[in-house]
């Protein structure tokens, strides 16, 4: 629904200034009138920059491929339907690490934007939606095959002057049920790691993948993020958010979730990241964490003609 045509509160007719949508071959970009802007390439429909009056909010590798010959390495590559390298004895089995959402090119299905009366009465534009698409007859043939399921993906990204918001809806249009996983694969920008820390993770249950997939109780009320981490946290409320913070406290980031109780911590640290040809420069984990919510410890079931939905809302620097 395009609600940027409604009557304004001052008047039919009162010209607002609207968000500017920028659609180039491969990229779709929005900027609000008050200057916060996100950018998406097409190709995984990753959100590749989210820009707010304190700049890049999203780390993006200097060596990300950005043509689709590969996965984005950074901003938000969507991973569906499988996390991780697929179980040998699962549908997904055939598909690549992460899935295919990320590796397809989605198409762009068009904007909304929302408008309310500020504080001082006047009419302001509050956010701009963008809508992606992508389904079963758009996957290349080889994704095809090894999925064979009628999907239909619709991927909402809203950007707000304080806040962009990633939502996905899931629909089975086919006569089977299948099974899948979501992760919003978030690479969030810090000035340094060292400082960072992860908080209202305390008491929960995760799953270690750098010491052999073993589970462990988190006992830190402020993770410090010190050497390789890779962390499936799970059973997570997804109201409470997970807060990126300073070492002296300060919120950076705040991530509240919706139908997606689990929460991958990730940051590559020095040797895997010189390992990963397409992430520059060298050292540029010091200025990245990732704070992936998801759905990836169990499978989602959706029945034929059933849909599912799910997202996250990102605060920045409150
Ligand atoms: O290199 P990729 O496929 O983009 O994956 C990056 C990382 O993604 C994280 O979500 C996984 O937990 C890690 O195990 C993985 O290394």
């Amino acid at each position: 629904m395009d609600r940027s045509h409604k009557p304004s509160a001052i008047g039919v007719g009162a010209s607002l200034p609207q968000p500017s949508v920028d659609i180039q071959d491969n990229t779709v970009k929005a900027t609000l009138p008050t200057g916060q802007s996100v950018t998406i390439h097409l190709y995984g429909a990753t959100v590749t920059s989210w820009k707010t009056a304190n700049g890049e909010q999203l780390f993006l590798s200097q060596k990300a491929h950005l043509d689709g010959s590969k996965p984005i390495r950074g901003g938000i590559p969507l991973v569906f339907p499988v996390f991780g390298p697929p179980p040998s004895n699962h549908a997904t089995s055939s598909l690549p690490q992460h899935g295919f959402a990320r590796n397809s090119t989605w198409e762009f299905l068009g904007k909304s934007s929302s408008e309310s009366l500020g504080k001082d009465q006047s009419q302001e534009v509050l956010s701009v939606k963008l809508d992606f698409g992508l389904s079963h007859g758009m996957l290349s043939e080889e994704f095809r095959k090894a999925w064979p399921y009628e999907f239909g993906l619709v991927y909402s990204i809203t950007l707000t002057k304080d806040a962009l918001e990633t939502t996905l809806q899931v629909r089975n249009e086919g006569k089977q049920n299948f099974e899948f996983q979501v992760l919003m694969h978030t690479y969030l920008n810090v000035e340094d790691i060292s400082k960072v820390r992860v908080k209202n993770l305390e008491n929960k249950n995760y799953v270690d993948k750098t010491r052999g997939a073993t589970s462990h109780t988190e006992s830190s009320p402020a993770l410090a993020i010190t050497q390789e981490t890779d962390r499936v946290y799970q059973a997570l409320d997804p109201t409470v958010p997970i807060v990126v913070s300073t070492a002296d406290d300060k919120a950076l980031f705040s991530i509240t979730r919706e139908a997606l109780t689990d929460v991958v911590v990730w940051n590559p640290w020095a040797e895997k990241a010189k390992g990963m040809a397409d992430f520059a420069p060298d050292d540029a984990y010091k200025n990245m964490i990732c704070v992936e919510a998801g759905t990836v410890s169990a499978w989602q079931t959706l029945e034929a003609g059933d849909a599912w939905e799910g997202g996250q809302s990102i605060k920045s620097r409150l």
